[in-house]
Parts: C-alpha cells; sequence; structure tokens
C-alpha cells in the first residue's frame, strides 16, 4: 500500500465571519476542513459569494480568521505573530485578480518585484537586481521592464507583474485568486500557460480559485466545490468532470456545454441564499431537484464516497463503489490553445 501524502497545508475547522447589517453575522467560510498536498494545484470554484476569496485570503492570513487552524509544516499560522510569521508567511503568496489594483503606480516594476525579496527575504541590493532581472524574463516580460511603471503595461502584462511579484520570495504555496477573470480571452491563455509552467518548474502548489470551470479543468489537478462557505465536493479533476458527486456541482458543469458534458442543462432555481441566514439541514436543498424532507432539516457532513472523493451530500451521485482516484496522483495537465 502506497503511503498517504502528507498535506503542506491542513486547514481544520477554518472559520471566517464578518458584521453584517443590522448586527447580523455574515458566515463567509464555516469550518472548513482541508488538505493540500506539496506540488498539486486545487481548483476552488463556486458561484460569486460562496466564500472562495475569502478562504483565500484566510488562509494566508490576509483576512483574519474568526476560528479554526492553518497548519503548514507543523506550524500552525493562525497563532504565529512577528518576526516567526512574516518569515513564515513569505512561503504563502497570493496573485490578485485585479494586479493593477496592488501595483504602486508610482515606483518602478523592478522596485516592485524587488521589495518582497529584500524585506521578506533579506537579500542583498546586488542579489535581488539580478533575481529581478530572472524573474522577469521568466514571466515572459524581459528585464527591460524593470525600469518602467505598473501603468504602461496591458492587463496581461500587469498579471505577469503580479505573478512575478508574488513568486520573488520564492514561496512555497500560492493562491492565484481569479487570476485571469478580468483579462481577454486570448490573454487568459498565455497566463494560464504560464502558470502551468512555473507551477512545473518551480514545484508549486498552488490553490487557484475560479468560477471558470472551462479555466480551472486546464490548471487543476483536483477540484474542491465551495458552496455557502462549506466546501460541498472534493475529486480529482479528471473524476469531477466526468461527473460531479454533488447535485451543484452537477448544475455547475452543465452550465458549461462546451465542457463536452452531454447531459442535460440544469436550471439553478433561485439565487444564492443569504450567508447571514443559511438554510437548515442541506445549505443546497433550496436549489436542489433530489432534495428529499431529510435534506431540509438534517446537515449532511463532508464523507468519503470512493478514494479521494468526499461529498456533503445525502444522495451522492456518483455510486459509492466509484472507480479509486488518489487524492495526489500527479495528472498530465492541459496546455490552453
Ligand atoms: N469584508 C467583508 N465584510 C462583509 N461581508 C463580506 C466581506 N467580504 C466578503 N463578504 C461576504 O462574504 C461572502 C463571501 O464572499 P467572497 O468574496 O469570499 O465570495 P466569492 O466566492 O469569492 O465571490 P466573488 O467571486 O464574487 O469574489 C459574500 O456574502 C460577501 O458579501
Amino acid at each position: 500500500m502506497t503511503p498517504k501524502p502528507t498535506p503542506l497545508l491542513e486547514l481544520s475547522k477554518l472559520r471566517v465571519e464578518f458584521n453584517g447589517s443590522a448586527g447580523r453575522k455574515v458566515r463567509a467560510v464555516r469550518d472548513v476542513d482541508l488538505q493540500i498536498y506539496e506540488g498539486e494545484t486545487l481548483g476552488l470554484v463556486g458561484e460569486s459569494g460562496c466564500g472562495k476569496s475569502t478562504l483565500g485570503r484566510a488562509m494566508l492570513r490576509i483576512t483574519e480568521p474568526t476560528a479554526g487552524a492553518i497548519n503548514y509544516l507543523g506550524l500552525d499560522i493562525t497563532r504565529l505573530r512577528g518576526t516567526v510569521f512574516r518569515r513564515t508567511r513569505a512561503d504563502l503568496q497570493m496573485v490578485f485578480q485585479d494586479p493593477f489594483g496592488s501595483l504602486n503606480p508610482r515606483r518602478t516594476i523592478a522596485d516592485i518585484v524587488a521589495e518582497p525579496m529584500l524585506r521578506a527575504r533579506g537579500m542583498s541590493r546586488a542579489d535581488a537586481r539580478t533575481a529581478v532581472d530572472a524573474l522577469l524574463e521568466q514571466v515572459g516580460l524581459g528585464r527591460e521592464a524593470g525600469a518602467r511603471r505598473p501603468h504602461e503595461f496591458s492587463g496581461g502584462q500587469r498579471q505577469r507583474i503580479g505573478i512575478a511579484r508574488a513568486l520573488a520570495p520564492s514561496p512555497r504555496f500560492v493562491v492565484a485568486d481569479e487570476p485571469v477573470s478580468a483579462l481577454d480571452v486570448s490573454i487568459q491563455a498565455q497566463v494560464i500557460n504560464l502558470l502551468t509552467d512555473l507551477i512545473r518548474e518551480r514545484g508549486l502548489t498552488m490553490l487557484f480559485i475560479s468560477h471558470d470551470l472551462g479555466v480551472v479543468r486546464h490548471i487543476a489537478d483536483r477540484i474542491a466545490v465551495m458552496y455557502l462557505g462549506q466546501i460541498i465536493e472534493i475529486a480529482s479533476r479528471d473524476d469531477f468532470f466526468a461527473g460531479p458527486a454533488h447535485p451543484y456541482g452537477e448544475a455547475l458543469l452543465s452550465s458549461v456545454p462546451s465542457l463536452g458534458s452531454a447531459r442535460e442543462r440544469i436550471e439553478l432555481a433561485g439565487e444564492l441564499p443569504d450567508p447571514a441566514a443559511p438554510p437548515p439541514g442541506c445549505t443546497f436543498h433550496t436549489r436542489c431537484r433530489y432534495a428529499i424532507d431529510r435534506c431540509t432539516v438534517e446537515a449532511p457532513e463532508l464523507r468519503e464516497v470512493a478514494p479521494g472523493r468526499q461529498v456533503r451530500c445525502h444522495l451522492p451521485l456518483v455510486p459509492l463503489s466509484a472507480a479509486p482516484s488518489s487524492p495526489a496522483a500527479p495528472v498530465t495537465k492541459g496546455t490552453v490553445a
């Protein structure tokens, strides 16, 4: 028997609540348990507002979790303070959806990319200069880009700068939050191919957040589906695209005919419920076409229905004896044409 791989990052009961209007608590992330294995890209999908960004930001403590633990190499990051936190945090970086908003317009690209090398890794200026040149080459901008400022670049180029800055402290784990959704489709493919190359060359582990299943299919090894702050399905990429086990995933996939799903289109009834007042029982029951009485009163647990495949549903769509698949098994990733 092959030993189970050790997660690089493990979330236990991670919770994020915001103060909503009229003193109501917005439960954006609800007690999430999740393992991310070294070298894998985990795609996090779900409708707008289901909590994907909040979960990604909480994993890096950009948004402080309300409760729970984030285990990274034996350390609970939520408990770290001061220098130890800053040093550890340099291993964990983020690529944002809108790189322009996060790039200081007054600074040169070389300064922007060098800053985390100097601050987080204590590099000398001379070493940082050499490393910046190499990184700008690696992300396809060329070292000449270093002397210019953010406004001189197109959206796709700015995202390359955002990626260079995230990689500057040589992280092991990167959260990419909708990194291509603001870009033209032709540019999206180039940035996805760049990320795929960087993941392979640097052995990066990544949480890739996207509402676009077509994009996720090109880059992710495993898929986690989120609904109203909870993970409701986890599967290998191939298993998920062959047929989601949760009715929500089934509906999401059916809405993208280009993904080759021969199934009928399933309309999701109504809007995403208010995360400050989630429905009782299974939170998806109000929109689920298979819901039975039990779903309205009893909240399902996230349970394993096949090796490496978990689902939070009383009536999962795959048979309990579904074909085995390893959670961290290497998957050949596609190149976007
Ligand atoms: N700072 C905040 N204060 C109050 N509520 C917030 C805050 N940030 C997010 N929320 C709420 O938390 C819930 C989850 O939002 P989040 O942005 O994480 O979802 P998402 O799936 O990433 O959606 P999107 O793709 O639109 O960003 C939403 O109801 C959102 O309105």
